[in-house]
């Protein structure tokens, strides 16, 4: 399934194609972050008493879908404290062992930035509370009735952590955290503010309208902004005069096949499906699943959650449902309608 969400040039997933540019499009200051408002504004109120106190920042947990720019804050966050980062991973942190390892080589105030905090284990996770909480290390020598513990001190550190399941996460590890923010789907303002500025670092020429075509496909996701910038940059090379026009972006991103609401093929399959073959719906995902030739799991965590979020369909105690937006969306007839016209 992983791979699959990462085949599509929609996928909020990161894509070894983004690699290149992610580095040197990443905002380096606060000021540079775009959109989030609330989120920069709290932040920055904690970044700038911290400073004041001469302190190290609290540890911070920023949770959101993927590709949202929860790796650029952190960046930037060590970067406005002026402290070194070391990130890493949930999964990439199997022993306890491999934990310690990284905290006693932390220095004073240093950003400790694990990703996918929500897959840490939960051995991994109990050498972590009395890090975050008392900046300690509990450590057990021997075996047996005669084993004993010694409390190694650690560095101050700020412990940031990501993910896009906040719900997966056990609460005494969230609980650990002093500052917990939740980024959010940009708005299309923000994505042509950020395209655009994507665009100058690249020396790609767009005009206002063109950034706007690829801000309304882009899913309210920076990573896909950068990713269909990028396409259509090509295109309008290849097939245009390289500038990025509305024209252009239209017809670039028709040509890869996506739609002006971010959809790709394999979204529309699975919603004219509902349509065409169950009436509308309600209907169960294991019969969409089942119609589209996709899995069940693959329907539910990868296509629904942006046709959710955009309206597109519904979710009922007996299955789902595609609504007006849809059937307009789609171009498609609703059968109420098609009653009325043979009345
Ligand atoms: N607010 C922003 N302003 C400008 N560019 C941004 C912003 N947020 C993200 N980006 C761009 O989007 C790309 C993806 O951001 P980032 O890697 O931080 O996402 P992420 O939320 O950590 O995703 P994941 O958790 O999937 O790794 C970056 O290359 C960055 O250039």
């Amino acid at each position: 399934m992983e791979n699959l969400k990462n085949e599509r040039i929609i996928s909020a997933g990161l894509r070894e194609e983004d690699a290149d540019i992610e580095s040197s499009l990443r905002p380096r200051k606060l000021s540079e972050y775009i959109g989030q408002d609330k989120v920069k504004e709290t932040i920055g109120i904690f970044i700038k008493a911290a400073l004041q106190r001469g302190e190290p920042l609290d540890h911070v947990l920023l949770f959101g879908p993927p590709g949202l720019g929860k790796t650029t804050l952190a960046n930037i966050i060590s970067n406005e404290m002026g402290v070194n980062i070391r990130t890493t991973a949930g999964p990439a942190i199997e022993r306890p062992g491999d934990l310690a390892a990284i905290l006693t080589n932390l220095q004073q105030g240093d950003v400790l930035f694990i990703d996918e905090v929500h897959r840490l284990s939960r051995t991994v996770e109990e050498i972590l509370y009395p890090a975050m909480e008392d900046f300690a290390l509990d450590i057990i020598i021997g075996k047996g009735p005669g084993a004993r513990s010694i409390r190694l001190d650690l560095p101050r550190f700020t412990l940031i952590g990501a993910t896009t399941r906040a719900g997966l996460m056990t609460s005494p590890l969230r609980d650990r955290f002093g500052v917990i923010s939740r980024l959010d789907y940009y708005r299309p303002a923000d994505l042509v503010v950020i395209i655009t500025r994507s665009a100058r670092i690249l020396g790609v020429p767009i005009n206002s309208d063109g950034a706007g075509e690829i801000a309304r496909r882009s899913r309210g996701t920076p990573r896909i902004a950068n990713r269909l910038l990028k396409r259509v940059r090509d295109y309008a090379q290849v097939k245009a005069d390289g500038v990025i026009n509305r024209e252009v972006a239209v017809e670039a991103l028709e040509f890869f096949e996506v739609d002006p609401l971010g959809l790709d093929q394999a979204d529309r399959r699975v919603l004219t499906a509902v349509i065409t073959k169950f009436g509308g719906g309600p209907v169960g995902l294991e019969t969409i699943a089942a119609a589209t030739g996709e899995e069940a799991g693959t329907i539910e965590d990868v296509y629904e959650p942006y046709l959710l979020q955009l309206g597109l369909l519904a979710r009922t105690q007996r299955g789902r449902v595609a609504t007006p937006a849809a059937y307009h969306h789609l171009g498609l007839e609703r059968p109420e309608e098609k009653q009325l016209t043979l009345w």
